[in-house]
């Protein structure tokens, strides 16, 4: 129960951020609707009508995200229509040979779409193909030629470019992923005991919080352990207080054996734990707690060559579902209290089965 609960332990990779996808979507039909006008104007009508079918495509990457929440199509028709038009720009050279200038949205879009390796590898084959755009000569019609200058500069800066933004978004990844850990490493402490490293007090509340719903619907059973170290002061006065810390932690590692994996140990506080037994009636918590006191019996915990012995009294209480989580609690508290009246180193309530 406790691995299940605890947080997530690994970094995920970080995710797209489809927002963003759709607004370089909206972004890439606003401009090429835009540029379209203006190459109507200009009588251009084979650019026209290309940038307004662009424009057509970017709407429908913004469709299949909208309607279909769709985000790896959506970015995929947003990425590789940006490489077509390019491509189409660089070949027809656009608006006075101007159409080249584009070039440079292409290295940010695709590290920021694909991530480091997959957009590097893109750039790779854009790169490739408008050098064989610009370098194979070719008289097909509108297929236009720059002087050698222009391509080699056009391929360098555009290098440089895609140098820059793929130092940017290693920088990125690489925050978000400390951001993750450190999210984690907060997570953990706000849920964890330091020195034990069991549930705290609050990670037991939400768990019994989560069981008290599932009882709701299941109408199974569950039982509560309170248990409290008998005269821990004593072992603090006596061995020390770094004494008293280790005999928790090895209570911790003792309890931790002793209890089923869908069982969960908690720190309530001080020298109190908290056992949560789901689908456990009380009869049922009480052969556990009878083990884990038999246990102790016949077990001292070594300390820098001492032998401390130690013992512990329990309340149970079992959970219906109908009672508040404090009534329960409450009711274990009380019977921890007997338990600890009636000599200590025992388990209330009393079951025809006790041995104690
Ligand atoms: N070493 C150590 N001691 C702690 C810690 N938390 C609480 N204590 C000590 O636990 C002791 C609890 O003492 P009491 O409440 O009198 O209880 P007790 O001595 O166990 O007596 P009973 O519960 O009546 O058997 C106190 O001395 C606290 O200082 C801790 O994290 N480490």
């Amino acid at each position: 129960m406790q691995e299940q609960r605890e947080e997530n332990d690994s970094c995920k990779e970080m995710p797209h951020q489809p927002h963003v996808v759709s607004l370089f979507a909206l972004v890439g039909m606003s401009i090429c609707a835009v540029m379209a006008v203006t190459a109507l104007f200009n009588n251009n009508v084979f650019l026209t009508s290309s940038l307004f079918f662009a424009s057509f495509i970017y709407f429908v990457a913004y469709f299949v995200y909208k309607k279909y929440d769709n985000v790896q199509l959506s970015s995929a028709i947003v990425l590789y229509s940006l490489y077509l038009l390019m491509f189409y720009l660089v070949y027809t050279g656009g608006v006075e040979q101007t159409g080249p200038l584009w070039v440079y949205v292409v290295a940010p879009v695709s590290v920021f779409i694909h991530g480091l390796k997959r957009g590097l590898i893109d750039i790779a084959v854009f790169i490739f193909i408008i050098s064989l755009i610009m370098f194979i000569p070719t008289d097909i019609v509108f297929h236009t030629t720059y002087s050698t200058e222009f391509k080699l500069r056009l391929i360098f800066s555009f290098s440089t470019v895609t140098f820059l933004s793929a130092l940017y978004e290693y920088s990125r990844e690489k925050s978000y992923k400390h951001m993750l850990e450190l999210n984690f490493k907060y997570q953990q402490l706000a849920h964890i005991d330091p020195l034990t490293k069991l549930s705290n007090r609050r990670n037991a509340l939400n768990i019994l919080q989560q069981e008290q719903s599932r009882i709701e619907r299941n109408k199974e059973a569950l039982s509560i352990i309170l248990c409290d170290v008998d005269h821990f002061k004593h072992i603090n006065d006596k061995y020390g207080h770094s004494a008293g810390d280790a005999v928790l932690v090895e209570l911790s590692h003792l309890f931790n054996i002793q209890m089923r994996k869908q069982d969960c140990i908690s720190r309530w506080g001080g020298e109190e734990f908290l056992f949560i037994l789901p689908q456990t009636n009380a009869e049922n918590a009480n052969v556990i707690a009878e083990k884990i006191l038999l246990k102790l019996n016949k077990y001292a915990l070594n300390y820098n060559d001492e032998k401390i012995k130690v013992t512990v009294s329990m309340g149970i209480a079992q959970f219906d579902g109908s009672q508040s989580i404090d009534a329960v609690i409450n009711n274990a508290d009380n019977l921890l209290y007997q338990a600890k009246n009636s000599g200590r180193n025992q388990i209330f309530p009393k079951f025809e089965n006790n041995k104690t």
